[in-house]
């Protein structure tokens, strides 16, 4: 049987060691605060921008919520972000994606201020990352490396594989796990013989938005599988539910593996807040 990364449990341990940190600040007069920018009314974005605002409660961070129309126009948005680039009591900006069509994400990503970019989407970030230099570093990509190091001490020479090519997983997280000297293969969409080369893999990192496309025969007994899909599905009865991209229920040779729901997704918020404290603390500085 295979162990299952308690993602929860550990989104739980960073957000207390978060709060304490939020506590420091307080102390010294920075009251950490995270500015989230919802455009349009999508559903699903909706339930998570709340649960991003809840949990900066939760650790004592301030949060400022600012909605906009689908249609309020690029230049509303570009302007809200420069004010709250020049607003000193905002430490850190999300803007939720995706965003309406009509509006050029790269252009209001690249708007954001480096140093409140808590999403770690900025080019400047993008390239410090790709440089293993001091930058803000994508959530999900970053909760990542906490789940994998909960089981693994020493990455250098393994072979980790990576499906799925998105700015916002598989390359970042590419990035970091090269950083400790790991072999990284990225797949994508047009790799031939995925299953093969999954098989090959000491590590798989399932980002492809592919409901239970990993299956058992393409995992090494042993391997330790990091399983990044949510797709929600709705069952026979009307019931909706979230599916990972692995066949979680055909992996039990592996040596360890993450649930859908419970695994990465609570850590991608968990990295958000701790991101947030990170840009505040350098803003003391
Ligand atoms: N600028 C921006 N930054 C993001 O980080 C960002 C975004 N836009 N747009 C949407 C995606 C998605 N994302 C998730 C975060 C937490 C869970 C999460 O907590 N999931 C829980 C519950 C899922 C459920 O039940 O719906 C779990 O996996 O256990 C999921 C998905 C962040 N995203
Ligand atoms: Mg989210």
């Amino acid at each position: 049987m295979s162990d299952i990364i308690d993602g929860r449990a550990m989104a739980r341990a960073l957000s207390e060691r978060t709060a304490q940190a939020v506590a420091m600040l307080k102390a010294e007069g920075i009251d950490p605060t995270l500015a989230v920018v919802l455009v349009g009314g999508d559903p699903a974005s909706d339930i998570y921008v709340r649960r991003k605002i809840s949990e900066c409660r939760k650790v004592g961070m301030g949060s400022i919520e600012r909605r906009m129309a689908a249609d309020c126009g690029e230049q509303a948005l570009l302007d809200m972000i420069d004010t709250l680039n020049a607003d000193p009591a905002v430490h850190g900006i999300l803007v939720q994606l995706p965003l309406p069509p009509g509006i050029d994400a790269g252009r209001v990503l690249d708007r954001i201020a480096p140093a409140k970019d808590v999403d770690g989407f900025h080019p400047v970030n993008v390239g410090r990352l790709s440089t293993g230099s001091q930058g803000l570093v994508p959530c999900t990509p970053l909760g990542i490396m906490m789940l994998l190091d909960s089981v693994i001490d020493d990455y250098r020479g393994l072979n980790v594989v990576v499906i799925g090519k998105s700015n916002i997983v598989g390359k970042p997280v590419a990035m970091l796990l090269l950083e400790r000297e790991a072999t990284v293969t990225v797949t994508h969409i047009e790799t031939r013989n995925l299953p093969d080369i999954a098989r090959a893999a000491d590590v798989i990192v399932a980002a492809a938005g592919a409901p239970h496309l990993v299956r058992g025969y393409w995992v090494k007994p042993g391997a330790v599988i990091i399983d990044v899909g949510i797709t929600r599905v709705v069952d026979h009865d009307g019931a909706s539910r979230i599916v990972g991209d692995c066949a979680t229920h055909e992996l039990d040779h592996a040596k360890a593996v993450t649930p859908v729901p419970g695994g990465v997704g609570p850590m991608t918020i968990a990295c958000l807040l701790s991101n947030t404290v990170l840009a505040a603390q350098r803003s003391m500085a």
